[in-house]
């Protein structure tokens, strides 16, 4: 008679002689006889067979084959009995992919090499057993392997002569699939007896089978076979061992160190993974992408009350940019091919030695009306100084289509002088002049001629802000009226109306096109949409924005918890900003931080009457700006200089890292797109239609003075409203000049970008030439310069920007980050309180702006760092506030 818990039946055939390998007992016992050879793969998966079926289902046995189980750990190695490892199908917790040849190396091959030497002979007579080390080998080799130090080999079975002896009991290296196997076992031999431990084992293999089915079917198979690898197999470990993780890791090493090794290889590589997923994202989102935007063109232009709040003189739905674009931006279009190449040919002209730099160039600099002297003005960047029209061009009115300073004077080259002209000249080369009696004639060639005049169409109403620009240094302006926009002034239509509008777009009521008066028609936009281009002049954007949103009350899309991007570089989403409540009516008015553009979400966020627009630069420029600012990134920290980095970009720049974006096409990832994407005409072509679809208006910083009147323009806003300093500007010293081997080598490099900017530049000349014309552009701009002379004057002190070290006012001063030393301004002593309220807005760095609007805006939850600043609107208008928030700020 069988031991009780020994299986026996009469299923198979009696006659089977002993000694038999149980190999083919085992396969006449399921009918597999003569079918397969013994070789080691039959072997293995037939036996696995074999043992499956001796569930209740299938306990009919062959009665050769004595299975017995016992609670005694089978001992390895034993040469008397040749006991083998009887693994249930896992090797050490290592994964699957290693499973099979633990089953062939460790487990029923030795089994069977044990039975049956004669097909396996053993050179010393005896067989070894293999070891942790070959198991994990993935390849029997078919010879024994060493055992590797401290590794115990506990064999879940052992076979001597015809008896089988399977192990119940549970040790450290028990993997699920054992505990499965081995309750399967007990089940079978012992259902009288409840194994308590077991079963706690069988629910936490459940638990985290389920859960490791779960993240299989979301690829992150690595991270299920670590948690098997660590959670389930420490049985053996004592309790208290498992509350210190690292006795419990000394002796899952001691146990098994392999394990511990294929684990940690397996969380490397997981991280690996999801960095490489990461970075692939855009890649693969990139098409998605591009067909949402095109889906969204259609939509978009189809949305009429969009173009019904357009400001008169821009073009109206059926006379939109994209619809005349079409034929021009076909890759094959001559014109197209032609005036890229112009503009390629330009700026590959452009040679260090050309541009007369002085060592100040970097430097926002204005002369004192009160002193003579004489003027000069530094362009910045140089790139494009060489390329404008010369003077006498200017002089005759020639312009060059589409090309940098095609319409106005070339202000790094111009000396303005005399003394009857002051004027102030910015940083990017802008010049702002203010005119007493005759223009002297050297200047008559350079700088924009003739008295202010009335501008634009008749009845336009923001004729009215060139009344600023007739006063004379010595009147100095009353911040208050200069603040009070035409709105406030009743030049416009009352805040109230705006406010309606406002009110109008958040409950998503339509507003019908063609059926308003001119003046009705513009109404200031107050929904806007700024993607804040990095390196691109968008600081200076950003403060316009922030002062008119400040000045008329309106909400920004901050970030989360007053953070200062929008969870750059990821794609935009709605939830990153503060406020935003899923599912309800979009309700911020203005979204302008730093993102990565995904209009689906940024729709969420803003109103659908926003108008959206964003500012390019010149890849050249804005390379060599990133280089600089961006010096700690991965890509730029190990090169010596851009040339270094551009000689072998690849030994420096790895896509697949985080902060790599900063390294190429910034302006192409910024829009969302992939910067690493491949350049060919159909790709540009739809990147050019999908931002063309989602945005109202490109600007260009090299332009920033003629972008900001068609910015007012199209925002039916007033002069005053765009006026600004230049901000987040580097200090010459830490700008380099770019020989023409490295422009090109930037405009390789950056192709996407050279492409996006290259269209943009034309076609912001085409919109200004068709929506406002150069002459009136001339005259605005020059309106707009004397603006800004007239508030250098007023507010600033020395002679503009200075660098970081001499700004005193601490809040004043801008980040500085990288390489780039970035300067800032002074403002003038005993100014009073509303004039300096408003001087300070003006020259107040991005993130100190922002950080008090968000103070503002959410009073219950201040971000971290809480700068001065910023009166509330009220407290502009009525002083009081505005006081004595400066005194408690200021001191
Ligand atoms: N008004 C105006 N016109 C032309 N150029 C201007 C203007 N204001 C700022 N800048 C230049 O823009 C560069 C800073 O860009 P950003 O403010 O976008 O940088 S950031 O991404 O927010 O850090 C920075 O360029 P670099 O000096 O070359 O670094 C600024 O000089």
């Amino acid at each position: 008679m069988p031991a009780p818990h020994t299986l026996r039946s009469s299923f198979c055939s009696t006659n089977l002689p002993l000694p038999t390998p149980p190999w083919e007992a085992a396969s006449r016992c399921l009918g597999l006889a003569g079918q397969v050879p013994p070789t080691e793969r039959s072997v293995t998966e037939d036996l696995t067979r074999f043992l499956v079926k001796t569930s209740p289902l299938y306990t009919a046995m062959c009665p050769q084959l004595v299975i017995t189980t016992s609670q005694r750990q089978p001992k390895p190695f034993s040469s008397q009995h040749s006991p083998q490892l009887l693994r249930s199908g896992s090797c050490n917790g290592v994964p699957s992919f290693f499973r099979r040849a633990a089953l062939r190396s460790q487990g029923f091959l030795s089994l069977f090499r044990a039975r049956a030497p004669r097909y396996l002979p053993d050179t010393r007579g005896r067989v070894k057993a293999s070891g942790a080390r070959s198991c994990c080998r993935s390849r029997w080799r078919g010879r024994a392997a060493r055992r590797p130090r401290g590794y115990r080999c506990l064999p879940l079975g052992a076979i001597s002569g015809s008896r089988l002896e399977i192990s119940t009991r549970l040790h450290c290296s028990s993997t699920a699939a054992e505990v499965h196997w081995l309750s399967l076992l007990q089940h079978l031999f012992h259902p009288q007896k409840s194994d308590l431990a077991l079963e706690k084992i069988k629910d936490k293999t459940k638990f985290w089978g389920e859960s490791c089915s779960l993240w299989k079917s979301q690829g992150l198979f690595p991270l299920c076979v670590v948690l098997y690898t660590f959670l389930l197999p420490t049985q053996c470990i004592e309790q208290s061992e498992r509350l210190f993780p690292c006795r419990k890791l000394k002796a899952i090493y001691r146990c098994q160190p392999g394990r511990l090794w294929v684990s940690f290889s397996l969380l490397i590589l997981l991280l690996v993974s999801f960095q490489v997923v990461e970075k692939l994202q855009p890649s693969r989102s990139c098409p998605c992408e591009l067909e949402r935007a095109l889906q969204q063109t259609t939509d978009h232009g189809q949305e009429g009350p969009n173009y019904a709040l357009h400001a008169p003189g821009l073009p109206r739905k059926e006379d939109r940019p994209h619809r005349q674009r079409k034929a021009m931006l076909e890759p094959t279009s001559t014109k197209n091919t032609q005036d890229v190449f112009q503009m390629h040919w330009y700026l590959g002209q452009m040679t260090p030695q050309e541009s007369t730099l002085d060592r100040q160039e970097g430097h926002w600099t204005w002369q004192p009306a009160e002193s003579s002297k004489k003027m000069k003005g530094y362009f910045s960047p140089p790139r494009l100084k060489t390329h404008l029209p010369s003077p006498r061009k200017a002089a005759r009115g020639e312009i060059f289509p589409g090309l940098p300073g095609g319409t106005s004077a070339a202000p790094g080259d111009a000396v303005v002088g005399g003394d009857s002209s002051k004027g102030v000249i910015f940083a990017n080369g802008a010049i702002a002049e203010e005119q007493e009696g005759t223009t002297s004639p050297q200047t008559s060639q350079v700088t924009l001629q003739g008295q202010p005049q009335p501008l634009g169409f008749p009845g336009q109403p923001w004729d009215s802000s060139l009344k600023h620009t007739v006063l004379s240094s010595a009147q100095v302006p009353q911040a208050y009226d200069f603040y009070r926009t035409d709105l406030e002034r009743g030049l416009l239509p009352s805040w109230t109306e705006v406010s309606m509008d406002n009110e109008m777009a958040l409950r998503g009521i339509p507003q019908v096109e063609g059926v308003f008066s001119q003046e009705e028609m513009c109404k200031p936009k107050t929904n806007i949409v700024f993607l804040k281009v990095h390196k691109s002049a968008s600081s200076t954007v950003m403060n316009i924005l922030f002062r008119f949103g400040e000045m008329h009350n309106l909400s920004f899309a901050f970030p989360l918890k007053g953070g200062h991007q929008l969870f750059y570089p990821q794609h935009f989403m709605a939830r990153f900003v503060q406020g935003f409540s899923p599912g309800k009516p979009p309700r911020f008015n203005i979204l302008c931080h730093h993102m990565r553009f995904l209009q689906p979400e940024v729709q969420k966020v803003v109103p659908s009457t926003a108008i959206y627009f964003s500012i390019l630069r010149n890849p050249v420029q804005l390379m060599e700006s990133s280089f600089v600012y961006y010096k700690g990134t991965s890509a730029f920290s190990r090169a010596r200089s851009l040339e270094e980095f551009l000689s072998q970009p690849y030994r420096y720049y790895n896509p697949t890292a985080s902060d790599s974006h900063y390294a190429r096409n910034l302006m192409t990832f910024d829009f969302g797109f992939n910067p690493d994407g491949e350049v060919s005409a159909k790709r540009v072509h739809l990147m050019l239609k999908a931002i063309e679809a989602s945005f109202d208006l490109l600007l260009i910083s090299e332009y920033f003075d003629e972008s900001m009147v068609l910015l007012k323009e199209t925002l039916c806003w007033d002069l005053d409203s765009v006026v600004s300093f230049p901000l987040n500007s580097r200090d010459s010293s830490t700008r380099s000049p770019l020989s023409g081997a490295i422009v090109e080598k930037i405009k390789a490099w950056n192709k996407l970008d050279w492409e996006i900017y290259t269209h943009f530049n034309r076609t912001f000349w085409e919109r200004i030439d068709r929506d406002i014309g150069r002459e009136r552009m001339q005259r605005e701009v020059k309106a707009l310069r004397e603006r800004q002379a007239e508030l250098a004057r007023t507010c600033l002190q020395g002679m503009g920007s200075v660098g970081p070290k001499d700004i005193k006012d601490s809040s004043l001063r801008p980040l500085q980050h990288g390489n780039a030393k970035i300067l800032g301004y002074n403002l003038k002593q005993g100014l009073d309180k509303e004039t300096e309220t408003m001087c300070r807005r003006l020259v107040t760095p991005e993130l100190q702006y922002s950080s008090a609007l968000y103070k503002k805006q959410f009073p219950q939850k201040p971000p971290q760092q809480t700068p001065q600043l910023v009166p509330s609107q009220r407290g502009m208008q009525q002083g009081n506030i505005l006081r004595h928030r400066l005194e408690g700020t200021q001191n």
